[in-house]
């Protein structure tokens, strides 16, 4: 264990097996001298040094967001345990032609307030009906309006395979995940920084898909290091909240040109069929939240947003 003064958060030991310490005082810190961030191959399934995660350097919404999120997870047990392979898979969900939809149960949010009083499972089953491939369900209690249940309740309703959105900041996250069954986990590279490699490496071990989020092309560069399968990328900007519908094709064409042949993601702000044709024949996928949730019937709603 490694006591850091600023206000970062160090990891010690394996993943599994990390340690989650805020910084207290005011000395030498890792940031210093650069984070040291241990490569998968060095460890054969577990991080053998140290790792140290700077969440103090997340801005904005964001960052308070993830600062709620390390304390709720500080003292939570770090090891991920035995693997247990999600039957229903992200990745092959998405993977087929055409554009597919991730419906998201999302009741509130910090850019809307609140959106719908949502019953997860009857959302998730209107989802399904409309034609989504996954559902997204979020988790995170103070400003998105979810909880453990909320995906519990979709992954026992539907078929579908279901994402575990939230802000993970603790391998015990990942953990939860698996044992609530989700099918993959949120990755967020602006969080998680060159730590998205043990991350993800955390999620397979587990039997989890993962969606790894980027914003920009710095953000892209690590999570194609990092070996993300599933890579999405957010046309908001969690710092600020500004949407730009320009950011997915911009950094879609750009990992294609980087010879990425995974699945793509774009997320957020889109309304009507018209905002997906800037991504329609270049992503994957499209992740859809707030005008969904907020319509007065999702299964037609999902159906139209999708409708060519
Ligand atoms: O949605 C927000 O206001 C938000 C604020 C801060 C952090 C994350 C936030 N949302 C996460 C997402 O990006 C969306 O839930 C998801 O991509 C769907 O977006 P949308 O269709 O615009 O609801």
């Amino acid at each position: 264990m490694r006591a850091c003064n600023c206000s970062c958060v160090i990891w010690t030991g394996p993943l599994p097996g990390a340690r989650l310490i805020p910084a207290q005082a005011n000395t030498a810190c890792a940031r210093q001298g650069g984070p040291r961030y241990p490569r998968p191959h060095d460890r054969g399934g577990a991080v053998k040094s140290e790792t140290t995660l700077d969440f103090s350097r997340v801005p904005g919404v964001l960052g308070r967001i993830v600062a709620e999120r390390v304390v709720d997870y500080q003292g939570a047990d770090p090891a991920l345990g035995e693997p247990w392979p999600a039957a229903r898979r992200l990745e092959a969900a998405l993977a087929a032609p055409g554009l597919a939809l991730i419906a998201e149960v999302k009741r509130a949010s910090p850019s809307q307030g609140a959106i719908a009083p949502l019953d997860p499972l009857a959302a998730a089953l209107a989802y399904q009906a409309g034609g989504a491939a996954a559902i997204s369900v979020l988790t995170e209690p103070r400003h998105f309006g979810g909880d453990a249940q909320a995906l519990r309740d979709v992954v026992g309703g539907v078929t579908l395979p279901a994402l575990r959105k939230d802000f993970v900041v603790h391998p015990a996250m990942l953990r939860e995940a698996a044992d609530w069954g989700a099918s993959a986990a949120l990755l967020m590279v602006s969080v998680l920084g060159e730590a998205t490699a043990e991350f993800l490496e955390g999620a397979h071990h587990l039997g989890l898909d993962a969606l790894v989020e980027v914003h920009d092309e710095r953000e892209l560069d690590v999570a194609l290091a990092a070996g993300a399968r599933i890579i999405g990328v957010n046309n908001r900007d969690l710092t600020t909240l500004h949407i730009d519908l320009e950011v997915s094709p911009r950094l879609i064409r750009r990992a294609r040109e980087a010879g990425f042949a995974g699945v793509l993601v774009a997320e957020s702000g889109y309304r009507t069929p018209a905002d997906l044709t800037g991504v329609r024949g270049l992503a994957d996928a499209v992740l859809v939240g707030t005008s969904l949730a907020g319509s007065a019937n999702l299964e037609r709603a999902a159906r139209d947003l999708m409708a060519l």
